[in-house]
């Protein structure tokens, strides 16, 4: 267990024109965030935008909230000075919309490397697109600089011809394709955003399902999409204390391969969920 391991339950995403929201991210009780210069940015202010995430990286103002900027994809004719631009600010992640394979991880990372982005940025790279979904194991594993994959639901369900709907059926089968990915390669990976931002009830049950299906933590939209996101996230307080009588329980153990706790077999696996299940406490009580 580490003092350094960073939960991601809530990343939140923001246009990086909009200047106010940027300004209010820092007060925000929120894991990451993402300037985004992609899809909430529009043609005419795309260099603008490139500068205000340039100079909200780099500043230093966001506290223990990891910092990302999601450049505009390969081959956009704004994406070679989106990359070099954020490889500049330093961010803690950099992420990379509709990446379709283990080769364009490569070439990003060749070229990371080249702009000198600093050791600790890291790829961040989005799966919206059948094929990245099909390739998600090879994506995942392309390069030890990618640190995250991003599901991006609404390209999915438009390149799928799907629709959305509750419980979201349609996508199910590409949600835990990439989170079998996303284990495998030892990488985490995040939810897909929910669009309707009033609609609280709906975010609450579908960051549940997220969480039960094994994502880290979720993409989010708006500063009210945070409280839910969290209570689906965080460790409850009966999960910390189960999770502290069971490593007491192995401790006890002294090097047995399997113990009990409360009538239930505990061996290794266990162990490593209920570090986990302290970890992600400690992080969190860190920050507050
Ligand atoms: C959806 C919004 C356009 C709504 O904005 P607005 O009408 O301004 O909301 P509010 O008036 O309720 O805002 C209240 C205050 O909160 C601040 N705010 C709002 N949103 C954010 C945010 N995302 N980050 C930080 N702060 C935010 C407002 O400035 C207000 O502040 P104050 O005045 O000081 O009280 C807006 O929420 C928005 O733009 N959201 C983000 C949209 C976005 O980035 N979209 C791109 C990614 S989604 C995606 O496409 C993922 C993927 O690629 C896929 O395919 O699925
Ligand atoms: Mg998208």
């Amino acid at each position: 267990m580490t003092t350094a391991y960073r939960p991601r339950r809530s990343v939140l995403y923001m246009p990086a024109s909009n200047e106010r929201a940027l300004e209010k991210a820092k007060t925000l009780p929120v894991d990451g965030l993402i300037f985004d210069l992609e899809d909430a940015v529009g043609p005419q202010e795309k260099e603008a935008a490139r500068e205000n995430a340039r100079a909200a990286a780099a500043c230093g103002d966001y506290g223990y909230r990891e910092v990302t900027i999601r450049v505009n994809g390969t081959g956009t004719q704004w994406h070679e000075a989106d990359l070099e631009a954020a490889c500049a600010a330093g961010p803690d992640g950099i992420v990379v919309p509709k990446v379709g394979s283990a080769d364009e991880v490569r070439g990003l990372v060749a070229a990371m490397e080249a702009h000198g982005a600093p050791e600790h940025t890291r790829l961040w790279a989005m799966v919206e697109t059948p094929d990245a979904v099909l390739d998600a194991r090879a994506v995942a594993t392309a390069s030890g600089r990618l640190a995250v994959l991003v599901l991006g639901t609404n390209d999915l369900v438009t390149e799928l011809q799907a629709r959305f709907v509750p419980g979201r059926g349609p996508l199910l089968a590409a949600l835990s394709s990439v989170v079998l990915a996303a284990r495998a390669a030892g990488v985490a990976v995040l939810d897909g955003v929910y669009n309707d931002v009033r609609d609280l009830e709906g975010l609450a049950a579908e960051c549940r399902q997220g969480r039960d299906l094994g994502f880290d933590g979720k993409t989010l939209i708006h500063p009210g999409q945070i409280g839910p996101c969290h209570e689906a996230f965080t460790p409850s307080a009966e999960e910390v204390e189960e999770a502290r009588g069971l490593l007491a329980a192995w401790e006890a153990g002294a090097g047995r391969g399997v113990v009990t706790y409360e009538g239930r077999m505990v061996e290794n696996l266990h162990v490593e969920v209920a570090q986990r299940v302290l970890a992600t406490d400690e992080a969190v009580r860190s920050r507050s």
